[in-house]
């Protein structure tokens, strides 16, 4: 466990530059899961810092660590919705800021807004999905499924009462018309964090891609942040294989672990959370081409420089194709058809 007066004593010299983390800490490529758990809140103010946060929004350095620390205590240990998770969707959006030019498409404010999103948007998360919520009748169904996005709703919340905890408040030294915004973007971004939300806007995503990015247009900034933190919450389908299959073996934990919950509801769960009958290269290859790719695709058409993030993704789909190819030649009967004939 990393304590504040550790971090605190740390800084006290300075925040470590990103060349302390690796010389490719700020490249596409780079896999943030590969920094030690109790180095992370560190590297987390090495960010803030060399996006030029600290000194843009007047952020003290013992708030910016409490406020840290306090998020990183937000979260649970289940096997993938951890702080691991959003540390790795946070250090995605800095590699973002970094190298697709984000200052021409969006605001200052925006981008400080979708960093801290990145880090508070699945606090507090049991590893359980918005069905579970509803279906199992949860204190958090009671509280938000009237209005949808359930755990969304909490993620949001949670962050909200950290930024009104004492001493840490990283928005307190923002003039008062960018607080009530910056409060109001985080709260729209997390909400975007719902995979069936960003399922509605992918058509006019396309749309916005293919029409051409208009800085001037209010409409396409929302959709850009809203494209900007999917991509960021999936990007670990944007790293080397072994990072990507790492991280499916994590998700299916937790889903089977759904599954079994909904099974003792006696209920019976969908193929992908069942663990008798889910067959993941497909499932993954299906989440790929109906979820993933399009995010990265859209990405690609408005920044061309991420084109080399959609390759990786498309490289991994490769990998899935390969391994449905080993267990037909195995089982004899084909990957799709075996998932179709159970
Ligand atoms: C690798 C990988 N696979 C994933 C496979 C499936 C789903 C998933 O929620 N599917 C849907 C499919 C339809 C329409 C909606 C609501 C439900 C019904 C369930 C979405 C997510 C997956 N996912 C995520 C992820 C991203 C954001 C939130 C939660 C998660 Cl888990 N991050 N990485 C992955
Ligand atoms: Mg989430
Ligand atoms: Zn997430």
């Amino acid at each position: 466990q990393v304590s504040y007066e550790d971090v605190l004593a740390h800084v006290q010299n300075e925040i470590p530059p990103t060349v302390k983390w690796s010389p490719d800490f700020d490249k596409f490529p780079y896999p943030p899961r590969e920094i030690p758990e109790n180095d992370t809140t560190l590297a987390c103010l090495t960010m803030f810092e060399d996006l030029g946060f600290i000194t843009r929004w007047r952020i003290k350095k013992e708030t910016l660590i409490r406020f840290t620390l306090m998020v990183k205590k937000g979260y649970r240990n289940p096997p993938y919705h951890n702080w691991m998770h959003a540390f790795a969707v946070a250090h995605f959006c800095y590699l973002c800021i970094k190298n697709l030019n984000l200052t021409e498409y969006l605001d200052d404010l925006e981008m400080f807004a979708l960093f801290v999103s990145c880090l508070g948007h699945d606090i507090d998360h049991r590893g359980t999905n918005n069905q579970y919520q509803v279906a199992s009748k949860s204190v958090l169904a009671a509280l938000y499924s009237s209005e949808g996005s359930v755990m969304e709703r909490h993620h949001f919340a949670q962050t909200m009462c950290i930024v009104n905890t004492e001493g840490c408040n990283i928005f307190e030294n923002l003039p008062s018309k960018d607080y009530t915004a910056v409060l109001d973007l985080v709260r729209d971004i997390i909400l975007a964090t719902d995979l069936a939300h960003h399922l509605k806007i992918l058509g006019n995503l396309k749309e916005m891609a293919s029409e051409g990015y208009d800085k001037t247009n209010i409409k396409h900034h929302k959709m850009l942040l809203c494209l900007l933190m999917t991509a960021s919450d999936l990007s670990d389908q944007t790293k080397p294989w072994d990072f990507t299959k790492h991280v499916a073996a994590l998700i299916y934990r937790e889903f089977f672990s759904q599954g079994d919950l909904e099974k003792a509801l006696g209920q019976r769960p969908i193929e992908m959370m069942d663990r008798e009958r889910a067959r993941i290269p497909d499932l993954q290859i299906g989440f790929l081409d109906h979820i993933a790719l399009p995010v990265y695709r859209v990405l690609g058409d408005i920044f061309p420089s991420a084109e080399s993030v959609t390759n990786t993704v498309v490289d991994n789909r490769r990998h899935w194709e390969k391994i449905c190819a080993l267990i037909k030649i195995r089982r004899g009967g084909s990957c799709e058809q075996m998932s179709y004939d159970q």
